[in-house]
């Protein structure tokens, strides 16, 4: 990895240092889920397989958990099927513990305001897996969603070779899904947007990808009337904050978890201590030689390098103007840092805090904004699957005094309707 010694870069240097790559917004990418997106929402179920069969050499399926899962704990090692477990139970726990709370407040005497929490009736959740099936994908997003209350959660992923991959399948079970879709890409993302033969139209769309997907939900979002959706969420980030303290070994080993992701994944370092950058390095080549995805990994690199920061608090500031997904704070004593971190999607704090921990069973969901979006959107949490109502009780006590300042502050916008209705109350 190239170092930089953030001292010594013009602004325009450092915007560049702190790009993402620019093949997730190629134009062929952004006209390709242009089209894709149109052709389903125009040309139904019949357009959808014909897209996806191009795409991904298969035509969408609707997949019966209950067999695959089945298999899956016949076939997976029993301490693999604990394993996933554990993550279940961490994630569900956290979710749970993390409902939001509804706010009941008497803001005059008489009037009492609410905010109530309902879940979403139906969501469409993306699971991504072109590269690798990503089953973790599916318990992050599906247990917050049933922690919120969801009822009805509709899965789209990829086609496997054989249809549906068993580990996904167990994951689903684990969500209590008993069914999905095989059907991956922008492609899957316009069924889930405008509903295709049986596939339902979702309000919200949640769940990562990559470019594709995430152009797709973005496109999809912005048209009239299109569907929510989480946020943008797309190829894989990781920033690491070190000092002398740190081990080479172990920061390398963090930054190549999440270049192996994609060719468009990208991972920074940014250090007070510049040995440490140059051995960093070393420890990347090292590792790198014996990865299996070292192909992927080795062109997410080619957009990341490390950052020589004069010290922390510069540190901070360059961590916050790139609002990395990932930030892991590999330092003596990250707590003073913390605090200081206003963009970012998840902090891992300190030598022991692997990134991994956090993708797999935490506890917290490892669905988190990409691209800067950290400058603005959370990761996913029970609230996603969730909207508050606002629920307003007056006494006629409180409407009697409610009503002349009400009705002076409509005229002074001149809607004398408005106005009219509050008088209405004036003598309740
Ligand atoms: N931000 C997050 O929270 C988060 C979490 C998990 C994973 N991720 C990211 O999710 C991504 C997973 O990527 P993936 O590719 O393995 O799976 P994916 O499911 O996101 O995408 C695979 C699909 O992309 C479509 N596609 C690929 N190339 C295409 C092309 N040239 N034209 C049209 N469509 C094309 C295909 O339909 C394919 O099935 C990675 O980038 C990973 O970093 C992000
Ligand atoms: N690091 C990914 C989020 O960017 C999540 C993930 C899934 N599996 C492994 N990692
Ligand atoms: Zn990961």
């Amino acid at each position: 990895m190239k170092t930089l010694t953030w001292s010594t870069l013009s602004a325009t240097e450092r915007s560049a240092a702190l790009a993402r790559p620019a093949a997730r917004r190629a134009p062929e990418l952004v006209e390709g889920v242009a089209a894709i997106l149109a052709d389903v929402r125009d040309g139904g179920w019949d357009a959808l397989c014909a897209i996806a069969a191009r795409i991904d050499g298969a035509v969408p399926a609707k997949v019966a958990i209950a067999p695959l899962a089945a298999e899956a704990r016949r076939s997976l090692p029993a301490d693999t099927v604990a394993a996933m477990e554990l993550a279940a139970r961490n994630i569900r726990a956290f979710h749970e513990a993390s409902r939001p709370a509804d706010v009941r407040l008497e803001t005059m005497p008489g009037l009492l305001v609410e905010k109530a929490w309902r879940p979403l009736d139906r969501v469409g959740l993306y699971v991504p897996g072109g590269a690798t099936p990503l089953f973790s994908t599916l318990l992050m997003l599906a247990l917050p969603a049933r922690a919120a209350g969801v009822e009805e959660i509709i899965v789209v992923t990829p086609p496997a070779a054989n249809g549906l991959n068993p580990a996904i399948a167990l994951a689903a079970e684990l969500c209590g899904i008993d069914s999905i879709w095989t059907v991956g890409g922008a492609q899957g993302i316009a069924a889930l947007a405008f509903g295709a033969g049986d596939i339902p139209a979702c309000p919200k769309i949640c769940g990562p990808g990559n470019a594709w997907v995430a152009e797709a939900k973005g496109q999809a979002s912005a048209l009239p009337g299109g569907p929510a959706i989480d946020m943008p969420a797309g190829p894989s980030e990781l920033m690491v904050i070190a000092d002398s303290s740190a081990s080479p070994a172990r920061v390398a080993a963090d930054l190549l978890s999440q270049a192996e992701h994609d060719v468009s994944a990208q991972v920074l370092l940014v250090t007070t201590d510049d040995a440490l950058a140059a051995a960093v390095a070393i420890e990347v080549d090292r590792q790198l030689a014996t990865l299996p995805r070292r192909a992927q990994a080795e062109q997410a690199l080619a957009s990341g390098h490390s950052l020589v920061a004069v010290d922390l608090a510069e540190a901070a500031a360059i961590a916050n103007a790139y609002a990395p997904e990932h930030l892991c704070l590999a330092l003596a004593d990250p707590e003073p840092l913390i605090g200081q971190i206003r963009n970012a999607g998840a902090i891992f704090a300190g030598h022991a805090a692997a990134e991994t921990f956090g993708d797999y069973l935490a506890g917290s969901s490892h669905v988190l904004p990409t691209d800067g979006a950290a400058r603005a959107w959370s990761g996913i949490t029970t609230q996603s699957f969730m909207k508050a109502i606002g629920i307003q009780r007056v006494s006629a006590e409180a409407a009697r005094t409610l009503a002349a300042p009400a009705a002076a502050l409509a005229r002074l916008e001149s809607l004398e309707a408005h106005a009219r209705a509050a008088d209405a109350r004036a003598a309740a």
